[in-house]
């Protein structure tokens, strides 16, 4: 059990849209936001271990040599944790600011190494990275979950599964100049959140850890030790909590630091905080709501623009049954744009939906593709597509979004088509992380100094841990089944036949697993029986 201590969470909203999956087109009700799990607050623990990274020091001004940086210190005007409000509640002023400097100083006085450890996916650099990458992606517990009997099939299924899709990501990889932009992005995320700590006067460095790809974590980690970092701020790059994405990654810490927990004494005395979603954040919100303004005036009617967020899905299950707050968490992010965007005098209509499923479950919906056929049918003629999930281009922004779904859209009636690009290093963006850092600072190590329970795992206590907890609990069962069932080719059917495809794929792989006969050994894919 970890002791952690939480910011006060977001003020309650009074506020919101009504998202109802089964309704494409949305309105304003003043109704109070439904409870839901809080996440987007920093939690303090003391880690028992840590380790590796890709580090980015831009040079002179931000070695972490912290009473020689040329940095000016006290300048920062960063509230404290425990101040921190929703951004749309008013924050108190002068004295929370003066006791978030003091703080701060604290650290520097004590001659602290602050690392950043920026959390990402990762994607193949080349073609030839593509299956690998895949292996890695669908062997993590966290994207396919296998009930507990079947664990032992988890990297047989990963093989297969990402020899099979391979040519179809490659063509999309092929498609976007032969690899993915999301390790250049996410560096130069980093030199520039380096920067703006800097500027901001607090040196640090910053690291990236990737969960499927280079450079990966572990990697990221053994950097931060070699480095000495005694502060470590892990922030991941996406604004919603997933378990899929940053609990994936959140999971991947948790077990190098229990792995190094006996035997690295340096790790043991390292102390982190987690900042586990940022969606709700004022710089981010005004960041976004600037990239959309601008999309929208290149329309020959902006007023008449629907705005189309579009999210990258997860199974329904991760919702439903694991308590996943990420529909929640999203829902929320498009209702604090389009308040900002109302603020601005816009009052475009908007529409939120799911992109790219994979594989024979149920995602979360709307799904986008059913949506835009659905708009056009409806009428509408000008749509503006905002990727939401994440903050740099990839491969669903640059192939899925720009490529198919716009020629899905014009085929469906729109006459005008636009997509807003992702964040990358906006400024407003870039600097709003760099506070969310300056104010996570006060809580790295705060709670867990003393509690030895607090060194056996990074998740903590609270959201987090309960959240992961109430997954895990659920993980061995399959999505529930579709209850009603309808004749014809139906969804229903689709996702039928996809669980039985998805079962005779685990006979045979546990065929081949016992006998060591089959298709994968002969192909080379399983090695030899022994
Ligand atoms: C918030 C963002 C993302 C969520 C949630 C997410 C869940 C999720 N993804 C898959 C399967 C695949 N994802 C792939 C690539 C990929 N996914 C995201 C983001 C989220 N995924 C990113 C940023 C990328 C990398 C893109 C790049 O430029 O390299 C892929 C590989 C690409 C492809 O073949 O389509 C797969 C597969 C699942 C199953 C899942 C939730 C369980
Ligand atoms: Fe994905």
């Amino acid at each position: 059990m970890l002791h952690v201590r939480l910011a006060p969470g977001p003020a309650p909203r009074n506020l919101s849209r009504r998202w109802d999956s089964s309704a494409y087109l949305h309105s304003w009700c003043s109704v109070p936001c439904p409870s839901r799990l809080s996440l987007s607050r920093a939690y303090s623990i003391k880690s028992s271990s840590i380790g590796s990274a890709t580090g980015l020091c831009l040079g002179q001004c931000c070695r972490i040599k912290p009473l020689s940086c040329k940095c000016k210190l006290g300048r920062s005007s960063q509230p404290p944790p425990d101040s921190r409000q929703h951004f749309s509640a008013s924050s108190s002023a002068s004295e929370a600011v003066l006791t978030a400097q003091s703080d701060i100083r604290k650290l520097f006085v004590a001659n602290e190494k602050i690392g950043v450890l920026l959390l990402n996916l990762g994607g193949p650099e080349t073609l030839d990275d593509v299956q690998p990458f895949l292996f890695n992606l669908f062997a993590d517990p966290d994207i396919i979950r296998l009930p507990r009997a079947f664990r032992f099939l988890q990297k047989p299924l990963a093989q297969f599964i990402s020899v099979a899709r391979a040519p179809k990501s490659k063509e999309g990889y092929a498609s976007i100049g032969g690899g993915s932009p999301l390790r250049q992005i996410t560096d130069a995320q980093g030199e520039a959140l380096m920067e703006a700590l800097c500027g901001k006067d607090i040196p640090a460095k910053v690291y990236v850890g990737m969960r499927y790809w280079h450079p990966f974590t572990e990697e990221a980690i053994e950097q931060i030790k070699k480095d000495g970092i005694t502060k470590l701020v892990v922030l991941p790059l996406y604004p919603q909590f997933s378990i899929s994405t940053s609990g994936s990654s959140l999971r991947l810490l948790e077990s190098i630091f229990s792995c190094n927990v006996r035997e690295d004494e340096y790790l043991v005395n390292m102390q982190h905080t987690v900042i586990p979603s940022w969606y709700q954040r004022e710089g981010y919100i005004k960041a976004m709501t600037t990239l959309i303004e601008k999309e929208l005036l290149k329309f020959p009617k902006p007023q008449k623009v629907m705005i189309f967020f579009s999210a990258h899905g997860v199974p329904l299950a991760y919702v439903e049954e694991a308590g996943d707050p990420y529909k929640a968490e999203m829902e929320e992010c498009v209702d604090l744009i389009m308040e900002e965007l109302e603020k601005r005098g816009m009052a475009n209509p908007c529409t939120l939906a799911y992109q790219s499923r994979v594989g024979p479950v149920e995602w979360l919906k709307p799904y986008t593709d059913e949506t835009i056929i659905a708009l056009g049918q409806r009428g509408v003629k000008s749509l503006l597509a905002v990727p939401i999930s994440f903050v740099s281009e990839h491969i669903e922004t640059l192939e899925e979004i720009d490529v198919e779904y716009k020629e899905l859209a014009l085929q469906s009636g729109i006459k005008h088509w636009g997509r807003v690009p992702a964040l990358g290093c906006e400024p407003t963006f870039i600097s709003d992380l760099a506070d969310a850092v300056i104010e996570s600072l006060p809580y790295v190590g705060a709670m867990a100094v003393s509690n030895l329970e607090a060194r056996q795992s990074l998740v903590p206590l609270g959201s987090v841990e309960e959240l992961l907890a109430a997954y895990d609990s659920k993980r061995d069962m399959l999505p529930p089944p579709v209850i009603v069932w309808e004749w014809g080719w139906t969804k229903s059917a689709e996702t039928w036949n996809g669980r039985a495809a998805m079962l005779a794929v685990l006979a045979l792989l546990v065929l081949e697993v016992t006998t060591g006969q089959g298709l994968l050994h002969q192909w080379g894919i399983l090695p030899p029986f022994p």
